[in-house]
């Protein structure tokens, strides 16, 4: 017997310019563009694992082993719903495809890094649903429309789509049918952009973003000035830096809209707060890092930018990552030595220490575990298609235990 099954991974991906804020909050429509960097999947991925099989009783969902409930009407419910809908329409078409796309579903995934703690683990994990969707009823669509189906499960989700450089154009239908991802510039284009991750907690967070965002929705008065004056030109301008690989102009709308995104956090009623002492000295380093660049070669070296919890993602050339990762373990010594996949410091230890001309006094050295691992990794490529032999689910249509 034929067995319908296909796994696909994909990537995180972090953005610059920031999405905060719903239109519609059913169909996920977003107050403003947003643009992001995807992450190379080498290091942060989601893998997912689908099989439609019509002696399964019903549609079934493990996250990491555990079983997560589909609720009816909810996110989960809604894309999968949404891709079965595309494979029956090419059903009706082509009389001689198999008929799969009544069959309930078996999903298993896996994160292989922490889930739900700010380190955009819905977005990876619901493109990789998409993706292993897609790859299983073979539909042969385009990445923006996947993405339209993506972005109903997490917003940022729809980000991830794609490799490179991306934006999440807002679009203006109430139906949504504009509101997709496209790719700015893939990888290639620029894939000196690497980026250092700084864990400060993994913890699942206090405040989600999907209650935070409509909160500040709906009590803003800074968000509407952020919607209608602010994001379209930060769009234009930072599509702009890509495409001219200018990261100067990069780093400097990067840490500007971070920034704003945490003003209008606090803006709103109750206030919230996902930065901590920690994220807001590690803002201070770069600042000052930053302040010796520019007198040393009138250029920024490094972007710091915060979602929606305490960690910190600081992106550079590849050049300038080794003294990043000095200046880091310098004021949070670690409690394991550094991962080094890029091989900066050639199998030794790492030993902290700041540039020439830093003034030392800008923030106070921190007790071991305050930043509790360094991730160096860079821009990637979008969802993967992957073989059989890493498939999640077992012969039985249940999960693999790994
Ligand atoms: N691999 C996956 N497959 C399906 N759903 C997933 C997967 N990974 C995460 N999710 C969903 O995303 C939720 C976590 O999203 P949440 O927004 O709370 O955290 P986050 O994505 O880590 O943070 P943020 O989006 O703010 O950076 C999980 O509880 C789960 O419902
Ligand atoms: C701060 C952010 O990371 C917010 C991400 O929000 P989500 O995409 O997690 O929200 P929902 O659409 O409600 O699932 C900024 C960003 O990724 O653009």
């Amino acid at each position: 017997m034929t067995v319908y099954q296909a796994t696909a991974s994909a990537p995180v991906n972090i953005a610059c310019i920031k999405y905060w804020g719903k239109r519609d909050t059913k169909l996920i429509l977003p107050t403003n563009s947003s643009l992001s960097v995807t992450l190379d999947q080498d290091h942060l991925r989601s893998t997912t694992t689908s099989r439609a099989d019509p002696s399964f009783e019903k549609d079934r969902l493990w996250l990491n082993g555990e079983e997560d409930e589909i609720k009816e009407g909810g996110r989960l419910a809604t894309c999968i719903k949404e891709v079965k809908s595309l494979r029956r329409q090419l059903e009706e078409k082509d009389a001689s495809l198999p008929k799969i796309s009544g069959y309930p579903v078996h999903i298993s995934s896996h994160n292989n890094f922490p889930t739900a703690a700010g380190l955009a683990s819905s977005a990876s994990g619901f493109a990789a649903l998409v993706a292993s969707l897609a790859a299983l009823y073979q539909l042969p669509t385009d990445a923006s429309r996947l993405s339209l189906i993506a972005r109903q499960g997490s917003g940022s989700a729809c980000r991830s789509l794609f490799g490179g450089f991306v934006a999440w154009q807002m679009g203006e239908k109430a139906d949504g049918s504009d509101s997709y991802a496209v790719q700015v510039a893939p990888r290639e284009h620029w894939p000196d952009v690497h980026a250092l991750i700084c864990v400060v907690n993994d913890e699942k967070k206090g405040t989600s973003s999907t209650s935070g965002m409509q909160r500040t929705v709906e009590t803003s008065a800074l968000l509407q000035h952020r919607i209608a004056h602010v994001v379209p030109e930060r769009m234009r301008a930072i599509s702009d830096a890509i495409k001219a690989r200018d990261f100067d102009a990069f780093a400097r709308i990067t840490m500007q809209d971070s920034n704003q995104f945490h003003a209008v956090c606090l803006d709103t009623d109750p206030p919230i707060f996902y930065m901590n002492d920690v994220s807001r000295a590690i803002i201070a380093l770069i600042v000052e890092y930053n302040r010796v660049a520019l007198a040393n070669s009138g250029k920024l070296k490094a972007a710091y930018t915060y979602d929606a919890g305490p960690n910190a993602v600081i992106y550079a050339p590849k050049e300038n990552i080794k003294e990043i990762v000095e200046l880091i373990v310098k004021y949070f010594p670690q409690a394991q030595a550094f991962k080094d996949p890029f091989a900066l410091f050639s199998g030794k230890d790492v030993q902290g220490k700041v540039v020439d001309g830093f003034n030392e006094a800008v923030a106070k050295p921190f007790a071991v575990g305050a930043v509790k691992g360094l991730i160096h990794t860079r821009v990637g490529d979008g969802p993967r298609t992957l073989g059989a032999e890493e498939a999640l689910l077992g012969q039985d249509g249940f999960p693999l235990k790994r």
